[in-house]
């Protein structure tokens, strides 16, 4: 993390589009952004307004069209495949809808394939009390409930040390009352450790823990809100 830099990410006029011709697909249309270090921000919008897509490029995982992405100092689009894979693996956690666990493993050896290759990792141990999992640290994905597991996959996330943690619709599986403990624990990952966080989402009442709201339509910016009062989970209408 550069301390020295205000805004974790800045893009301008970033454009990603899908096919060629007739068939193209216009996912991003020129996105002007700015996301100040350790903020949360929610997206929203409707399906297909390309608010994954600017997470993919954002996060490494897909190249723009056109335009600029940077990450703190760093221009995202003109890195080598290989600076991004760095870039990825020393800054970016993800947490999606499909918890994307190893049935096989253990919570605890589950976050470890991440801690072994990372730069600076947290303590494993720490990372799932993080998540409210101390207890179970040694049972395996199929006897957790979805809540849990996402709480394993955020604890993987975040155990790295990530300057930014990418969630894309972290609750959509979950019903209300995990939906909130997930969103506790993002809220603790973002005030405790400093990370900006980005959460993807269809549930619109989580914008209001957010200190950012960003809104999307048709592969566009339409509007940003910041807000005054933020809410905790709790107090969130699902
Ligand atoms: N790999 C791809 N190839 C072709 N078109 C794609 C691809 N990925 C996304 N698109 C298209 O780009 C547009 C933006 O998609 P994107 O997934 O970013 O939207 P979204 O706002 O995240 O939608 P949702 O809320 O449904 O997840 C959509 O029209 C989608 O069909």
């Amino acid at each position: 993390m550069n301390e020295d830099i205000p805004n974790t990410f800045v893009t301008k006029g970033l454009t990603k589009v899908y096919g060629e011709g007739p068939a193209a697909v216009h996912a991003l249309r020129g996105v002007d952004l700015e996301i100040p270090r350790g903020e949360i921000v929610v997206l929203l919008g409707p399906s297909g307004s390309g608010k994954s897509t600017l997470l993919n490029i954002i996060g490494g995982l897909d190249r723009a069209s056109d335009g600029v992405a940077l990450f703190e100092d760093q221009d995202l689009t003109a890195m080598s495949d290989r600076a991004l894979t760095r870039y990825r693996r020393d800054h970016v956690g993800f947490v999606f809808q499909f918890y994307n666990l190893m049935p096989s493993l253990t919570a605890r050896e589950n976050v470890e394939l991440v801690t072994e290759i990372a730069d600076d990792p947290m303590d494993v141990d720490e990372a799932l009390r993080l998540v409210g999992l101390g207890e179970r640290m040694d049972h395996f994905p199929a006897q957790m409930s979805g809540g849990e597991q996402q709480r394993v996959a955020i604890a993987r996330a975040v155990a790295k040390n990530p300057t930014v943690l990418f969630c894309d619709e972290p609750t959509g599986a979950l019903d209300s009352k995990t939906g909130r403990a997930v969103l506790h624990v993002l809220n603790d990952v973002n005030a405790k450790l400093g990370a900006t966080v980005m959460i993807v989402t269809h549930a619109a009442a989580t914008a209001a823990m957010a200190h950012r709201v960003i809104h999307f339509a048709d592969g566009a910016i339409r509007r940003v809100e910041t807000n005054e009062t933020r809410l905790s989970p709790d107090e969130i209408a699902w």
